[in-house]
């Protein structure tokens, strides 16, 4: 796959299969439009580009909160994700309110047309410009509409995702994402108390911009070095210690190498229960030992 920034002298000699979409974590839904979009290119035997944003377009249009910033995945997992849905040419224009003010009309002649499409594929909710219609075929190229994917609640979206993940609720975020919810960090130095408790973990940070799950205890899957090992993960203060600044730590378990400065993905599963204020460290330690049966079970 190519990543390229979009400019005006931006041309294509080939015909394309054009995707359009903003697409964070692209989820089930954007994958069905991902899976139309390549069966049309294998039969018409074409390429698939995609012309997305590199932030979410609602920076260009609300007041700014760093929420606006967080994403279902990191940048680069967002392209690993656009390369494993077929992808050939991975476009980014920035949103800005230029881009916003134009008209439909506009941004076909301005954008699309730049592509060579033979075929656009949109999301059957999809409109563009200013004027926020629907793209329409025409004798430059034809709109394939993919219809709503959907669950007994309603449509499969992004903000469902992200309000599954604030909330807590893991196992719902990754059957909407069809993938499990993942977060990357570097190994630091915690307080050193897990060892005492008969649990050592890793005390990650975080630099992507992305949402991390609700504060409480989570069963996951940790990939380190090319390996998938289960482990149980807590996020939040600590309680019993009344920790000022949140953590995000695992442990991994039958897994004793020190890994300080190494780089860990963990894969959330299920949620366990949320954080609890101990009186002492025993009542901790008890409680750990059934999280561990809990997750090693899941
Ligand atoms: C699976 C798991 C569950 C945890 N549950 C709690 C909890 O309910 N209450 C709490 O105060 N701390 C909880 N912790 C956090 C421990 O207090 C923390 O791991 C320990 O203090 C070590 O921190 P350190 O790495 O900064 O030394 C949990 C940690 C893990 C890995
Ligand atoms: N569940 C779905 N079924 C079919 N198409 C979808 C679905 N969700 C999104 N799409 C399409 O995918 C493209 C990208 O959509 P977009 O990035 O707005 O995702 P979204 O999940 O709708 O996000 P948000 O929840 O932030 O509105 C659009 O063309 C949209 O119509």
């Amino acid at each position: 796959m190519e990543v390229l920034e979009f400019n005006e002298n931006l041309k294509f000699d080939e015909n394309l299969i054009l995707v359009l979409g903003y697409f964070d974590g692209l989820h089930r839904g954007h994958q069905a439009l991902f899976k139309q979009a390549r069966e049309i290119a294998s039969v018409l035997n074409l390429k698939i580009a995609v012309l997305t944003f590199p932030e979410k377009p609602t920076i260009a249009f609300q007041k700014f909160e760093p929420d606006l910033l967080l994403k279902l995945t990191s940048d680069d997992k967002r392209a690993k994700l656009f390369a494993e849905n077929g992808v050939d040419y991975l476009v980014f224009q920035d949103f800005t309110s230029k881009f916003a003010h134009q008209t439909s009309a506009e941004f076909t002649q301005n954008f699309v047309k730049k592509f060579n499409p033979k075929v656009v594929v949109t999301g059957f909710d999809y409109t563009t410009g200013s004027d926020m219609k629907n793209l329409k075929s025409s004798d430059d190229f034809k709109v394939v509409i993919v219809p709503e994917l959907a669950d007994k609640v309603g449509k499969i979206s992004s903000t469902r995702i992200r309000d599954a993940v604030k909330a807590g609720n893991v196992a719902k975020a990754n059957e909407l994402l069809g993938y499990a919810y993942e977060t990357r960090g570097r190994v630091v130095h915690g307080f050193a108390r897990g060892r005492q408790l008969g649990y050592p973990t890793a005390n990650l940070v975080i630099k992507d911009y992305v949402h991390i799950p609700a504060a409480g205890v989570y069963t996951v899957d940790v990939a380190i070095n090319q390996k998938i090992l289960r482990g149980f993960a807590s996020i939040g203060y600590n309680d019993t210690f009344n920790n000022k600044e949140k953590t995000i730590e695992v442990h991994i378990f039958d897994f004793s190498e020190e890994i300080y400065g190494e780089e860990l993905t963990i894969l959330w599963l299920d949620k366990i229960r949320d954080m609890i204020k101990f009186d002492g460290i025993d009542s901790l330690i008890a409680q750990m030992k059934s999280d561990e049966t809990t997750a090693r079970n899941w």
